[in-house]
Formats: structure tokens, C-alpha cells, sequence
């Protein structure tokens, strides 16, 4: 029997400073988010940011967190829920880093009877500290402990047209009646050197703005920065926003090293500085809304605009547990059921 598995991010499991510092360590100690050798990654990590981040971070969790719980967390199981009604074959949800793990999630799907698993990362675009961190781990997990399972991946889907059509018709949503003069997309950033790693061409992205614009290169199915461009100018297109109506920009930097820019809270303020008075922002990497987009950006962001003279501040809510998102992974899902029999009677 085929199953599903829907991979989010995770959250800490409480907004103690100490669940915190725990959940931070797992995060921030794999290989792939912060990407230096072990024993690198062990002086910044351990030796230096898990000394302050936990009790800053623990109270920006604590001005998001709902009576439920994590927000992410909430909504990622509201999604699951919604996703379960549209199909016919179990659907299960786990978290990369986090008390719900990716082994929990298998051995749940497992014990269902399931020998197939399709796992689906709730990211649209792809990335190493991502995608490719949750692939890993299954594939890590599976070697080791779900032997006679099988394992199908999902590509990020950025660039599908179901999904484009649902992520405009939610921004034309919260944006109705509304006057705004500048449409942000404001993406989670990477470190530059993440772009460089993930490309297989070796080289051929030069963050300089234009190469991540062209299309049909083999490098941009592992392109974050292509793929966050190119969710802009599909949504753009769909919304048919005017040229200098809108922009990108690259949110929640941490460290020294250069992280793809340009970085949102600096745009924000040059345009509160500029004179724009009224800016909408949008968080397309995000699928469920959770500490980026309810504190950085609904909070943070916000204030920024404000001190500098920005009048009017809309934070678009992410998918989340939209019935028309869900939609979108059951037709992903159906596609691939419908695939795989396909392939077995051929
Ligand atoms: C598109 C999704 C994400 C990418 C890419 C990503 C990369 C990335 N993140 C960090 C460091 C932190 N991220 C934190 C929170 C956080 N990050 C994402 C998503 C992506 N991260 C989400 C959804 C969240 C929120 C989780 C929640 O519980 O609500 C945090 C923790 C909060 C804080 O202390 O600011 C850190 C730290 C790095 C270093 C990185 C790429 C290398
Ligand atoms: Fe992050
Ligand atoms: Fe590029």
C-alpha cells in the first residue's frame, strides 16, 4: 500500500529557554544548514550561539505561540487533516528537527500497513537546509531501519501551475479593497555559499541577478534563489503587477557570511525612508505561518516600517491550511498514484 508523509520544519516543544537551546542544537548542528566542519560547527554552535539565541528567541516564541501550541505545528496538522479527506491512502506528517520525527512519522505509515512512501517537504523551493536535509535523513533512516521500504521524493513544486494559481488567489484575497504601492515577496535566506554548493553545474550561478532569471538550466532544480525569483515573476504575472510594483527580497539572516540579498528588513526601511507609506508583504517559502513571518516579519518588520515614517503594513497570511493548497498536494499525490499504476500495468 502507498502512503504519504508531509515533512515541515518543527518547532520547539515549548517556549522555555531550554526547549529551545534543544531544539536550536538540532537545527542548527546539522551539517547542512550550518555547513562547516564538525568541529567548526560545534565552536559557533555550541560554543557561541546557543549561549544568547535560545533566550532571545524563547521570547519572540512566546509573543507567537498559540494555547494549542507552535503555530507551525498547528497548522502543519490542520493541513494534514484537510490533505487526509482528499485521498484515499494514508497520510502522515513528521518534522525534521523536533519531538515529531521523520521515524515516528515512517514507523506511523508503516504500522498502516504501508510499503510505499511518497514523502512531500512542505517547501516550494528547494534548499540544502531544507529539502535536501529532510531527503538525507529519510534516506539515512530508511537504510537503517525500513529496509523493505520504498521511498519516492517530491521535487519542490515552485513552478507548478496549481500551486501558483492558489498562492495568487490568496494574495488577491488579503490584498482586495486594500491601496498598496509596493507588493514585498520576502523569502527565507541562505548563505550565498549554499547556491554555490547546491550547484551542479559548478558554478555557473553568479548571484548577480540575471543567471537565476533564465530558464531550462540543469542547475536550477537545486537553485533556491532561481526558484524563489521565478515563484515572483509566476505570481506577478498571474496578478499582472506592474513592473516596480513589487520586489524580492531575503529574510532571517544569521552570522557574519554574505546571505542572499537584498535583505528584507533593509528594504523595508529604504522604502519607509523613500516615502512609500503603504507596503503588503508576502512569505512565499513559508508554507505554514510560524516565527518568520509572525514575529520577523508581522512584528519586526512592521515596527521598522513604522519608525521610518510606512503608514500601512499588511503581513499576507501563508497557505496554510487553505482548502484550495490542499487541494494542490492531493493532486500531487493523486498524480503520483495515478503514475506509479500506470507504471505496473505497462
Ligand atoms: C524556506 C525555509 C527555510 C530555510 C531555507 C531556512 C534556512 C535556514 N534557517 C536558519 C536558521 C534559523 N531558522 C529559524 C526558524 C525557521 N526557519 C524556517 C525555515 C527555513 N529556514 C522556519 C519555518 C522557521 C520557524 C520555525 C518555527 O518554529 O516557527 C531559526 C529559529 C528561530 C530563531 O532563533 O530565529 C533559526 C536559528 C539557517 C542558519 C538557515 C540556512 C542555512
Ligand atoms: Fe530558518
Ligand atoms: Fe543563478
Amino acid at each position: 500500500m502507498k502512503g504519504i508523509l508531509l515533512v515541515n520544519l518543527g518547532s520547539p516543544e515549548s517556549t522555555k529557554p531550554k526547549d529551545v537551546k534543544k531544539y536550536l542544537d538540532e537545527f542548527l548542528m546539522d551539517p547542512r544548514v550550518i555547513d562547516v566542519p564538525r568541529w567548526a560547527r560545534i565552536l559557533l554552535v555550541r560554543g557561541i550561539i546557543l549561549n544568547t539565541r535560545p533566550k532571545q528567541s524563547a521570547k519572540a516564541y512566546a509573543k507567537i505561540w498559540w494555547d494549542e501550541g507552535s503555530p507551525l505545528i498547528v497548522l502543519s496538522e490542520r493541513l494534514q487533516k484537510k490533505v487526509q479527506e482528499k485521498v484515499t491512502i494514508p497520510v502522515g506528517l513528521a518534522m525534521r528537527y523536533g519531538s515529531m520525527t521523520l521515524k515516528k512519522g515512517l514507523q506511523e505509515l508503516v504500522d498502516q500497513g504501508v510499503t510505499e512512501v511518497k514523502t512531500i517537504p512542505l517547501y516550494p523551493q528547494f534548499a540544502m537546509a531544507t529539502t535536501e536535509t529532510i531527503d538525507v535523513k529519510v534516506d539515512e533512516l530508511v537504510a537503517a531501519h525500513f529496509p523493505q521500504l520504498k521511498i519516492t521524493r517530491t521535487p519542490a513544486f515552485y513552478k507548478r501551475e496549481d500551486y501558483i494559481n492558489v498562492l495568487s488567489k490568496s494574495i488577491a484575497e488579503s490584498l482586495e479593497g486594500l491601496d498598496y504601492e509596493h507588493l514585498l515577496f520576502s523569502y527565507h535566506g541562505v548563505p550565498e555559499r549554499h547556491i554555490r554548493k547546491s550547484d551542479i553545474t559548478n558554478g555557473n550561478c553568479k548571484m548577480n541577478g540575471k543567471c537565476c532569471f533564465k530558464m531550462g538550466s540543469p542547475q536550477h532544480e537545486f537553485c533556491y534563489k532561481h526558484q524563489c525569483e521565478i515563484t515572483t515573476v509566476n505570481v506577478a504575472k498571474k496578478l499582472g503587477l506592474k513592473r516596480g510594483t513589487y520586489s524580492t527580497t531575503f529574510q532571517s539572516r544569521l552570522g557574519f557570511d554574505p546571505w542572499l540579498q537584498p535583505y528584507t528588513d533593509r528594504t523595508v526601511e529604504r522604502m519607509g525612508k523613500a516615502g512609500v507609506k503603504k507596503l503588503a508583504v508576502v512569505t512565499p517559502a513559508f508554507v505554514s505561518d510560524c516565527l518568520e513571518t509572525l514575529e520577523e516579519i508581522a512584528m519586526e518588520a512592521e515596527e521598522i516600517f513604522h519608525e521610518v515614517g510606512g503608514e500601512q503594513f499588511t503581513t499576507i497570511p501563508c497557505l496554510n491550511d487553505r482548502d484550495d493548497f490542499a487541494q494542490v498536494l492531493a493532486n500531487m499525490i493523486e498524480e503520483w498514484r495515478i503514475v506509479t499504476i500506470e507504471t505496473a500495468i505497462a
